[in-house]
């Protein structure tokens, strides 16, 4: 037998620790609300084999995106339903997954998972497995969204919306590219063999990132086409711009690659050094900045500013589909009041003429359309200067109050694209 070892030194089945750091994920989002990405390191701490890592996240992931789905199975097994926290229904989700959705073997599924519950409810785990197995149970082909989510993004966009996330949760979502020169679009829809959807855009089916041609000589980086359009609203220019919570880059390459004198800021040490790395290998500059936007300021008004302001990341559920769990009402809540605290601020860093992007990556109007309403509200010296179609790709198209709001199922037929919302804001000369 293989043995690898835990990292509490036990001999163990080769196998089981990543299950382990999977269930480790899932409490971790689950129970403490952290970002999977964000426990990764402590989950799979003493994990030497990095695809045993990627395995564990791999098995988090899909648990997460298909949980009500797994649960429902799960309690159609039982005699009475287990508690959301019980540990035979967290070794049920993760074993149940894997046979059904990741294409491991049943044997192995359950052989993996019924070690981490030695000594508790192994035999009902067993049990409930056996029956769902015998029975050919599957998965639906669309997956279900929590309820929580469903019923509050039902209320704000309908029923399109949910149809569009539920689909968008059952497919990979595609590998989006901005290419540094837009003018050498074509050349690399050719070499990579993709299709793009406005210039400077290539979008691939997937792809070993650090492996596609362009990588490593800095000719593109990879930012959903959504993600990319708040930087598109500033255009070209060579004067003074501020990407405000601007780590790890994207937008910060984008506005470099445009011309602009870029001063990039973020609070995050970790992230930034991310920035410093994409800028490095892009061959970009920006001065980047350490800094709570709350408490720093320019020494002068800038031409263009833009706020990527820190959200409850609900747009982005098809990569990071914790947030379909951890997101409660009150952070949205308290995010939309740093937001508008942010937006206040940085509204003063704005010379008269010059140009205001904020953006959100967010599927919650509270961090969109609200912000935006409760901003006009209050700041009779800016108008919204409003998204042109030419500025957006076939598709897509601004509201008709002049900004852009993308959801679940737009993009769908070319593969979809991240929830966003932007604004295009100009300060009074
Ligand atoms: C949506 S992400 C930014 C993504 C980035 N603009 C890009 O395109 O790559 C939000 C960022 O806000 C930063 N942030 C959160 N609170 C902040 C604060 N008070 N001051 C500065 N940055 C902050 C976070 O560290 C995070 O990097």
């Amino acid at each position: 037998m293989i043995l690898a070892y835990s990292n509490t030194a036990q001999p163990e089945p080769a196998g089981v620790p990543a299950r382990r750091a999977a269930l480790r994920l899932l409490d971790a989002v689950l129970r403490q609300g952290l970002p999977l990405e964000a426990a990764l390191d402590r989950a799979t701490s003493g994990i030497d084999r990095a695809d045993d890592r990627a395995l564990a996240h791999a098995i988090a992931a899909e648990t997460l995106r298909r949980l009500p789905d797994l649960d429902a199975l799960i309690d159609s097994a039982t005699a009475r339903p287990l508690p959301d926290d019980a540990k035979a229904r967290a070794a049920l989700r993760i074993a149940l997954v894997q046979t059904l959705a990741l294409g491991t073997p049943a044997h192995a599924a359950i052989s993996t998972v019924l070690p981490l519950v030695d000594g508790g409810p192994r035999k009902l785990v067993h049990g409930v497995f056996g029956t769902l197995s015998r029975q050919n149970a599957s998965l639906p082909e669309i997956p279900t969204l929590p309820d929580p989510v469903a019923i509050r993004w039902h209320a704000a966009w309908g029923d399109d919306a949910i149809e569009g996330a539920e689909h968008a949760i059952a497919a990979p979502p595609p590998l989006d590219l901005v290419i540094a020169d837009p003018a050498t679009t074509d050349r690399w829809v050719e070499e990579l063999g993709g299709v793009s959807l406005m210039p400077g855009h290539v979008r691939l089916p997937g792809g070993h990132v650090p492996e596609l041609p362009g990588f490593e000589e800095g000719a593109w980086w990879v930012q959903d086409i959504a993600a990319s359009l708040p930087a598109r609203l500033i255009g070209r220019g060579a004067g003074v711009a501020l990407d405000l919570c601007a780590a790890p880059g994207g937008k910060t390459m984008q506005l470099a690659s445009a011309g602009w004198q870029v001063t990039s800021v973020d609070s995050a040490q970790s992230r930034l050094a991310r920035l410093h790395d994409n800028l490095a290998r892009t061959k970009l500059s920006a001065d980047v900045v350490t800094a709570d936007v709350l408490k720093w300021a320019p020494a002068a008004p800038a031409d263009a500013v833009l706020l990527d302001a820190p959200c409850s990341a609900t747009g982005i559920f098809r990569r990071h589909p914790d947030v379909l769990h951890r997101v409660r009402p009150s952070q949205i809540s308290e995010m939309a009041a740093l937001q508008e605290k942010m937006l206040a601020r940085t509204a003063d860093w704005v010379r008269p003429g010059g140009v205001l992007v904020y953006a959100t990556c967010s599927l919650e109007p509270a961090e969109g359309e609200q912000q935006l309403k409760r901003f006009l509200g209050t700041r009779s010296d800016y108008a919204i200067d409003p998204i042109r179609q030419e500025e957006l790709p076939d598709g897509l198209a601004a509201h008709a109050g002049g900004y852009l709001r993308t959801l679940p199922g737009t993009l769908a037929d070319q593969g979809g694209c991240d929830g966003f919302f932007m604004a295009r804001l100009r300060r009074a000369v």
